[in-house]
């Protein structure tokens, strides 16, 4: 087993990393603050990990909510069947919720955690590579709203991360494919090293040879932690984990939740990136093709949908909604070079719909 650390002062926090790790109950247990726990999972995880969850909580009062399944349930009527079950079950400020599943439910749960009597606390236990690499760790929670990603949420951490890269084994191979997105993603914005790794091991991931996969998880979690810790609230630096998103967020709501998952618009929209890098002079051709061959070696997608499918004035409406937006100026995650990202608002307005009419299939 391996243990990162969040540093963020007496809310600091621990990444747990291996196999089998939820039939240790001693990793857990330390982590909840009062009696009273409750289980946030779906209608798919929960035939798979929710009685060995259960069992890792056993001596606590154990409840457990079953959320359906998808993107398209990320959002208030959903939180409000955690909310129902906490006031029925008379929950009070001490309990403690727990995060099982992928990124939706980390989110969803997360958020509930934010919300409930004001702030309660909560741990985050990641089934999908997604929600092990990226969504689990930082503290970023919510849901969706018809017309734009993640607007109604919270920042709020979790007590503790434990990754059981077991899970990983029931995962789908589309649902792999789209946690080596975010994957990949570290080693464009702030790690070469990693991006280099990655080109020699993407086909260990897709084999889900477990080593590699610890590692890769590891190294991605190692990147997330380092910065939460210097920018928590997204003043700057963390902005740069946007890449891909401005673009593919406009994705997820314009195809309508669930069609494209969340790691295929973060692939397609980070090519969007790289191909407008290239038009500022950034990237070269031969730069802009190694990272679409390691995208589409990891089997996602690297262009966005079709004009017919989604038109640049929709994508243009869509990406106006972004948190990221200032004075009305879409503000875009770029590369400079391979392992080096920046946020910009300063670019010609016609670079970019130059990338939205071009860079398509
Ligand atoms: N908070 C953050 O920092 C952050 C970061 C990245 C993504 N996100 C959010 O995370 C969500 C995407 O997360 P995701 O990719 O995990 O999607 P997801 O939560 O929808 O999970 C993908 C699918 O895998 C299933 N599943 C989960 N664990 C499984 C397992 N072990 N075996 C078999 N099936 C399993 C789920 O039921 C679901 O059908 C998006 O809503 C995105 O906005 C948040
Ligand atoms: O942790 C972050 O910060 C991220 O931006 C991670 C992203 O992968 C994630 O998809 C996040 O939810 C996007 O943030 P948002 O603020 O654009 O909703
Ligand atoms: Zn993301």
């Amino acid at each position: 087993m391996k243990t990162l650390h969040v540093e963020l002062g007496d809310r600091s926090y621990p990444i747990f990393i291996g196999q089998g790790l939820l039939s240790r109950p001693e990793l857990l247990k330390p982590y909840v603050k009062g009696r009273q726990v409750l289980i946030v999972t779906n209608t798919t995880v929960a035939p798979l990990y929710l009685q060995q969850c259960e069992a890792a909580f056993a001596g606590f009062d154990v409840h457990s909510v079953i959320l359906p399944d998808g993107e398209q349930y990320k959002n208030l009527d959903t939180l409000n069947l955690v909310f129902d079950e906490l006031i029925d079950q008379k929950f009070d400020r001490g309990c403690t919720l727990v995060a099982l599943g992928g990124g939706v439910i980390g989110d969803m749960t997360g958020f509930a955690a934010a919300a409930f009597q004001r702030g309660v606390n909560f741990i985050q236990v990641p089934t999908t590579l997604l929600a092990q690499v990226d969504s689990s760790v930082g503290g970023k929670t919510g849901v969706n709203h018809p017309r734009g990603k993640n607007m109604i949420g919270a920042f709020h951490q979790p007590q503790c991360v434990l990754i059981d890269t077991d899970t990983l084994n029931t995962l789908e191979d589309r649902e792999l494919s789209a946690g080596l997105a975010e994957v990949i993603k570290y080693g464009l914005i702030v790690d070469l090293p990693f991006f280099e790794w990655l080109e020699e091991h993407i086909e260990g991931l897709l084999q889900r040879d477990p080593q590699v996969l610890s590692e890769a998880i590891e190294r991605s979690c190692q990147n997330k932690a380092d910065i939460v810790a210097k920018d928590e609230k997204e003043a700057g630096l963390r902005a740069l984990f946007n890449l891909g998103h401005t673009f593919g967020h406009a994705i997820e709501a314009g195809m309508g939740y669930g069609n494209w998952l969340h790691g295929e618009g973060v692939s397609a929209g980070s090519m969007q990136a790289v191909y407008m890098s290239k038009l500022l002079g950034n990237l070269s051709e031969e730069d802009q093709q190694r990272i679409a061959a390691l995208f589409e070696r990891a089997k996602l997608p690297v262009l966005p949908p079709s004009v017919e499918e989604m038109d640049n004035d929709k994508y243009l409406d869509l990406m106006a909604g972004d948190k990221k937006v200032q004075a009305g100026k879409i503000r875009l995650v770029l590369l400079k070079t391979i392992g080096e990202a920046y946020v910009t608002g300063d670019y010609p307005r016609e670079l970019l719909e130059r990338t939205l009419t071009e860079w398509r299939p």
